[in-house]
């Protein structure tokens, strides 16, 4: 589509009870500042994509406020009741109203976003009518959506959002396309999404505080204990690539 009037939006729910997935392993200001370096991650990517005409974070919590002031980033207001999904209703109707003719919802929780693959879902988008879907590689999330116009579909933002924003747009008469993209396949929600991100180094925020603070360390350490005493109980859990792979990291 062109870029004209296209605007992304980043949901973030307060600092304080962010990643409440990950406390098995981390402790809460440990999220705290995770949640914090992968919001900046994802902020600072979008604010260099020329195609985008605006940034906007939706959010109620201060200091997000504060980050994103600090480059010049508006904020909407969130209304807090309809949790992440009803954020992002509010945000379309915000959008649209005041004219954009694109929303791209990116959650604060994909760190390793770059300004390529940003290019590539827009340049993908078809128009007038359409929804750009990027799936989570686990989880059946969705971690990226592009609608034209904002409010093209209700969003499911949630829970399994992938399907169901598919089937919402097939079932609207939206056109719709989809695409894998490396760099946006893991949001960190669960410990194995930390270790699958500190797989490959990247010049994030987000993998530079995981080394610098040691947590990367102790979940390596941690999850060797936990596979060598896995394969214990269960010794043909060598032979899963995907978990041995893991365990070299
Ligand atoms: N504005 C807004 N953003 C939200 C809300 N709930 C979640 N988000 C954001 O949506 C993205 C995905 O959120 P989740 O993975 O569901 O929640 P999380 O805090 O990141 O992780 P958990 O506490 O483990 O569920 C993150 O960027 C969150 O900050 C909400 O109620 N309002
Ligand atoms: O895909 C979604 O609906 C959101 O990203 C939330 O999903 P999550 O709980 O898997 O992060």
């Amino acid at each position: 589509m062109t870029a004209h009037r296209l605007a992304a939006v980043i949901p973030v729910k307060s600092f304080s009870y962010a990643k409440q997935r990950l406390q098995p392993v981390l402790s809460g200001s440990e999220r705290r500042l995770l949640a914090q370096a992968m919001f900046e991650d994802v902020m600072d990517t979008l604010t260099q994509c020329r195609a985008l005409s605006g940034v906007y974070v939706m959010t109620s919590d201060p200091e997000a406020v504060q980050l994103a002031a600090d480059r010049g980033v508006n904020t909407l207001h969130d209304p807090i009741i309809g949790g992440l999904s009803g954020a992002v209703a509010s945000a379309a109707q915000t959008l649209k109203s005041v004219g954009f003719e694109g929303m791209l919802v990116v959650p604060a929780d994909v760190p390793g976003i770059d300004t390529r693959s940003v290019d590539r879902i827009i340049n993908q988008h078809g128009a007038p009518r359409s929804v750009t879907l990027v799936p989570a590689l686990r989880d059946g999330g969705t971690n990226a959506m592009l609608c034209s116009p904002p409010d093209v579909i209700p969003n499911c933002f949630g829970h399994n959002s992938f399907r169901a924003h598919c089937q919402l747009a097939a079932s609207s008469g939206a056109q719709l396309n989809t695409l894998s993209l490396p760099q946006l396949q893991y949001d960190i929600d669960r410990p194995l999404d930390l270790l699958s991100f500190l797989q490959q180094e990247s010049p994030t925020r987000t993998y530079r505080f995981l080394i610098q603070s040691g947590i990367a360390d102790r979940l390596h350490q941690t999850s060797r204990s936990v596979f060598s005493l896995a394969s214990t109980f269960f010794p043909y859990a060598e032979q899963t690539p995907a978990i041995s792979s893991i365990h070299k990291g």
